[in-house]
């Protein structure tokens, strides 16, 4: 027999339910004193550790050396070991990730195929299916949005689906008012209740902001282990769920039999990673305050991209300037924004911004944690507003991002619309037919390219009318200027003159201020 005595433990690939810092977890295994049984995979020391009576598994956990204290040394674990665990804490300064699921507690452990069946591999990274079960609201009255519930939670399933979730069921009810304990009425929370029996439910969510009391009472009320989520809190900010989830599953109810001491160190670790996860956040808006700063300088227009999320923002970016920014077929690929230069032919350029989707019932606490984006917009000489013109709810999306610009008041910014995924309608005519009837609508296809060059040039049409016209006599000794001028305006006539260079050109306004000694110079 074999006695475990210290443990370190790591997980061989990087979970998916850890948010990407090098976030780690201590694995305290006085938590699953009983029979352990570990088995390897081949010799790259990767076990699977049960604890069958506890109803836990510890999957996939590499034991880093000195492991497991054999009796003979260097002696290799290669087949199946049964030992009854003397575990000690794991040392501070140690500490690895380890995933920890619940296994259900159906005493035979028949449906251990099905839950395995439940990590699925996303975009390289296993996830856990955890079944969802939505609930839509909608407050009667509320028609600022033309979303129909139905569509809102077809929204929601693939905000669900793109968190990994498993959507096995969803409801909703219209409110006059909302109830001040359980938001929702009492017949709903009774029928969302046999659907958590009956689908064996883990995780409700809501697509509405709820307060923390109506959340805690809706949970008392479905009773078990079922976690209520706000869809907005939770679904929007991916990374923050990917850590959520896993701490919670770790350390929050879920996993039964947990000391409350425990749970009290988890809650100190987990309030500790919001902490440091805000204070990034905090530090990428203060850098790239700097940045723009500095880019103030070189007053080279900015162009951010806005749009409903999806809607191919970043595919157009990497587009235009071969960019590597990450684009994908789900909500909120785009966390932070990035910004690129655009080379004109003629020598003129533009920055483009790509910046978080938006998306209908934006709250407040949303925008908050995207004010570097949100900065980004306001400071922008254009928005270029992407729609993906090929979804059946192109208008309500353009209407919700409408709304959004009109909350974060940059109505004052010059706005180019331009109707995306054209390769993707089933009458691309029909559509630049209508666009041309509308004005300041370019069609394009970000993924074929077609269209971009048009849409380069409305671009820089858009942007002439937030500049100024200039004429100006630039002395032969500021040649730098002069190349300024054609990189941050427009230049539309250039002559050689004994004292100079004359320009004339479209500038910036803040451009135009830094010429204003040498257009006292200007011809008439
Ligand atoms: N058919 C087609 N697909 C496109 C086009 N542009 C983008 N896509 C696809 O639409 C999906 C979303 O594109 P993204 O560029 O990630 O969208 P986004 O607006 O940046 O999305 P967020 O970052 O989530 O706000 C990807 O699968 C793209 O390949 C297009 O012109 N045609
Ligand atoms: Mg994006």
């Amino acid at each position: 027999m074999m006695s475990l005595c210290f443990c370190s433990l790591i997980s061989p690939r990087p979970s998916p339910l850890i948010y990407d810092s090098n976030f780690s977890w201590n694995l305290n295994l006085n938590r699953f004193v009983g029979p352990l049984t570990f088995s390897t995979h081949g010799n790259d020391r990767s076990f699977v550790a049960r604890v069958a009576q506890r109803g836990y598994e510890v999957d996939n956990i590499s034991l880093q050396s000195p492991t497991i204290e054999a009796e003979e040394e260097n002696e290799v674990v290669d087949e199946l070991v049964n030992g009854s665990v003397v575990a000690e804490p794991v040392e501070e300064d140690t500490p690895k990730p380890v995933r920890v699921r619940k296994k259900r507690d159906d005493g035979d452990g028949s449906d251990d195929e099905s839950f395995e069946d439940r990590f699925k591999l996303r975009n390289g990274r296993e996830v856990f299916e955890e079944k969802a079960y939505l609930v839509g609201v909608e407050r009667k009255g509320e028609t600022s949005v033309s979303f129909a519930i139905e569509e809102s939670l077809k929204e929601l399933a693939q905000l669900a689906d793109t968190a990994g979730l498993m959507v096995v069921g969803s409801t909703y009810q219209k409110l006059a008012s909302p109830n001040p304990r359980t938001y929702i009425g009492s017949g709903k929370v009774a029928e969302i209740k046999s659907a958590i029996r009956a689908f064996e439910v883990e995780t409700v969510i809501f697509d509405d902001e709820l307060s923390p009391g109506q959340l805690r009472n809706l949970e008392k009320a479905f009773g078990g282990d079922v976690r209520v989520a706000l869809a907005q809190m939770e679904y929007q900010l991916p990374r923050l769920t990917k850590m959520w989830t896993h701490l919670e599953r770790q350390a929050g109810g879920k996993v039964k039999g947990m000391g409350e001491k425990q749970i009290e160190v988890d809650k100190r670790i987990l309030r500790t990673q919001i902490g440091v996860l805000k204070k990034e956040l905090e530090s990428v808006r203060k850098h790239r305050k700097q940045y723009r700063n500095r880019r103030f300088s070189v007053p080279v227009p900015v162009v951010s991209l806005v749009g409903y999320t999806n809607a191919g923002k970043s595919t157009l970016l990497n587009q235009l300037t071969g960019a590597n920014v990450l684009s994908e077929d789900r909500l909120f690929a785009t966390l932070d924004p990035t910004t690129r230069r655009v080379q004109m032919k003629n020598g003129s350029e533009f920055l483009l911004t790509d910046t978080v989707g938006f998306i209908q019932k934006l709250p407040t606490t949303l925008v908050a944690a995207f004010r570097a984006t949100l900065e980004e917009i306001s400071e922008s000489s254009l928005l270029v507003h992407v729609v993906d013109i090929s979804h059946p709810l192109a208008e309500q999306q353009i209407d919700a991002v409408e709304k959004v610009l009109a909350e974060l008041d940059v109505s004052e910014i010059p706005e180019l619309m331009v109707w995306n995924k054209v390769d993707k309608v089933t009458d691309p005519e029909k559509i630049k037919l209508e666009a041309e009837r509308r004005e300041d609508i370019v069609c394009i296809s970000a993924l074929t390219g077609e269209g971009l060059l048009e849409f380069c040039n409305a671009v820089q049409e858009k942007l002439k009318d937030s500049m100024v016209p200039v004429e100006a006599l630039v002395p032969f000794d500021k040649g730098e200027l002069l190349s300024t001028i054609h990189q941050v305006g427009m230049v539309e006539k250039t002559e050689y003159t004994e004292n100079g260079t004359f320009v004339k050109a479209f500038v910036p306004l803040r451009f135009a201020r830094l010429l204003t000694p040498m257009r006292q110079l200007c011809k008439s």
